[in-house]
């Protein structure tokens, strides 16, 4: 199914968190081989090398390689931090043509600005996935510059679809999922570092604890996927008339657990926008 990305080569600029959860991803679940991934940075070769041990790719910072290696890609990735994009587009505007295919991973910045950037209407995909990709279970949003074609489309879905779930969105709502599901997972980690010392200040044992908050946090994710029920039934289940889980879900409201996270989602989706407006702010 995924054959018509094992003949793809794909060149990812910026060698951080993301570049390695996606070309980690597609790896090691056999999407592709090492040999078809090229990463590249401005200059930090012991991170190039880091990549090179741990997944076999050819990853370098040298001006000659990266321009050989970005020109013959056939998908070039953007994975740079949004302060660095201006810098890094006049480096790699003569590398692109309009035969590949340009995926970008970053935060708040338009499609409309990358094409203004790059001085180009080449095949853009706008996406916004999260760092589980790394283990196959990312969630990513994406859209599409109008000239994705359908194929390219679906190459691009395949791609992220490797590494987890996609959904397409119209490009406005690329924020919001910044603020769900991109940001989401460090939402969830603190939930969990904050279970874990809450079962350490009780007297449990770090290990015991963090297994306790594991195998929590995974059955009622599970519970929900298999059951097909409403968080809020399962959660209603859980619940008992006058029960220790009422007094612990009186709590949270007490402290407004739900608009908090609220507020934190929308103040992710804000800054991705902000992160996007200060990118060469003379574009609109
Ligand atoms: N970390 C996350 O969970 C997510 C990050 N993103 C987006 O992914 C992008 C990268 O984020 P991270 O990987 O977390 O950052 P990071 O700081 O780990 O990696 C950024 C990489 O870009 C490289 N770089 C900087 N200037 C460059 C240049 N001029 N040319 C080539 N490479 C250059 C750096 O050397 C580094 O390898 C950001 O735009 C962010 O918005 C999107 C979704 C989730
Ligand atoms: O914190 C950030 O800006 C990026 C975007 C979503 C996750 N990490």
């Amino acid at each position: 199914m995924n054959s018509i990305i094992h003949t793809k080569r794909i060149a990812f600029v910026g060698a951080g968190s993301m570049a390695e959860a996606v070309l980690r991803g597609l790896i090691e679940r056999g999407i592709t081989t090492p040999g078809q991934v090229f990463a590249s940075n401005r200059q930090n070769e012991e991170r190039l090398q880091e990549l090179r041990e741990r997944y076999g790719v050819e990853a370098s910072c040298d001006p000659v390689v990266k321009r050989e290696r970005i020109s013959s890609a056939d998908i070039v990735v953007l994975c740079m931090k949004p302060k660095d994009v201006e810098a890094s587009f006049d480096e790699l505007k003569p590398m692109l043509n309009g035969s590949q295919l340009l995926v970008s991973v970053i935060a708040g910045l338009t499609i409309r600005k990358i094409e203004i950037l790059l001085d180009t209407q080449m095949p853009i995909v706008r996406t916004m996935p999260n760092t589980s990709s790394t283990i196959g279970l990312g969630a990513t949003g994406m859209s599409f510059s109008e000239s994705v074609s359908e194929e390219q489309q679906e190459l691009a879905t395949k791609m992220f679809e490797a590494v987890g779930m996609v959904t397409a969105v119209p490009e406005d709502y690329l924020e919001i999922v910044t603020g769900l599901s991109g940001s989401g997972p460090a939402y969830v980690y603190y939930f969990m570092e904050a279970l874990i010392q809450a079962g350490i200040a009780g007297g449990l044992d770090e290990n015991e604890a963090r297994r306790l908050t594991m195998q929590t946090l995974l059955g009622a994710v599970h519970m929900v996927e298999r059951t097909g029920e409403e968080p809020a039934e399962l959660r209603r289940k859980v619940t008992s008339p006058n029960g220790s889980t009422l007094a612990a879900l009186q709590t949270l409201d007490r402290y407004k657990f739900p608009e908090a996270v609220a507020a934190a989602v929308f103040s992710s989706a804000k800054r991705a926008k902000e992160m996007g407006a200060e990118i060469a702010p003379h574009i609109r």
